[in-house]
């Protein structure tokens, strides 16, 4: 199979959304993997001259829990390194768009902050179909957030009843409480993490503590997913990388086939 080079299109991604090695979890009892690299196929897939094949542009993410719990606080300190102390209730939705290089690919997470009110609670699940990771948050400094993360990630896991997700459960407002207490929290959280088949953060969107390198865990872990399930899809047609130009795969009538049986489809 041949490839045509790889051009990136868009303008360059800012030098600090470039993820290059791959980032490491916050603690390895509730983590989804322990490697310190991407997978070697995935790497191929994205050499500019590989016979590799990706068509990703974005992931989605939904941000769901509690009202108060700092659900936009994480957003805005990622996104515009702004905190603010006055609290303003989400109504409904919102998302950024935060765009990355990961692994030399330009990859975009498309971040939607949802309302934690109850009754913005149906506006909010409208938006929770076709996200590829569900971050579930609660509030380190208030533990019966904790119990709620179980319905929240029920909610929006029955608006996406295909394919594996990618679950994060995150304690928020770690500023607030004290070592003992955050170890004392945290160990009932990286429990509930584990029945969640989650991986488990502790931010601060306060002091910024953790949250660079949360979303950047985020931004790889969905970015390998997303080139994973495409190499599964697709094997002999043309994909596009990112926004870049269209590659062209002239794989063999048998390969096809092949990839057809293997996937297991018409
Ligand atoms: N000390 C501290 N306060 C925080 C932190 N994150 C959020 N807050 C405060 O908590 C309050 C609620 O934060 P939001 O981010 O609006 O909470 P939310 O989850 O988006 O709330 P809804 O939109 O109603 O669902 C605000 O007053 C924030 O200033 C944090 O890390 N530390
Ligand atoms: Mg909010």
């Amino acid at each position: 199979m041949k490839a045509t080079p790889l051009l990136h299109a868009g303008p360059p991604v800012s030098r600090d959304r470039i993820i290059s090695r791959f980032p490491k979890w916050y603690t390895p009892e509730a983590a989804l993997q322990l490697k310190d690299h991407f997978l070697d196929h995935v790497k191929d897939a994205c050499q500019p001259r590989s016979l590799g094949a990706v068509g990703l542009k974005m992931s989605k993410v939904v941000m769901v829990g509690d009202l108060c719990v700092g659900k936009t606080s994480l957003i805005n300190r990622f996104c515009k390194d702004a905190f603010d102390r006055d609290y303003k209730a989400t109504i409904g939705v919102d998302f950024e768009i935060e765009r990355f290089e990961v692994a030399g690919v330009p990859f975009s997470l498309q971040i939607w902050d949802t309302a934690g009110q109850e009754k913005f609670k149906c506006i909010a699940s409208a938006y929770y179909r076709g996200a590829e990771v569900i971050i579930t948050v609660f509030n380190l400094a208030d533990i019966q957030t904790l119990e709620h993360t179980v319905q929240w990630l029920e909610d929006a896991l029955r608006e996406n009843s295909l394919g594996p997700r990618v679950i994060f459960l995150v304690g928020t407002k770690k500023d607030l409480v004290s070592d003992a207490e955050c170890e004392r929290t945290e160990a009932d959280a990286i429990h509930m993490a584990n029945r969640m088949q989650a991986e488990y953060w502790s931010v601060s969107a306060k002091t910024g503590e953790n949250v660079k390198d949360f979303f950047f865990r985020v931004a790889a872990l969905a970015f390998e997913k997303s080139v994973l399930m495409e190499l599964q899809k697709s094997s002999c047609h043309t994909t596009q990388i990112g926004t870049g130009n269209l590659i062209k795969m002239e794989g063999t009538s048998s390969e096809a086939s092949k990839c057809q049986a293997s996937r297991g489809c018409c």
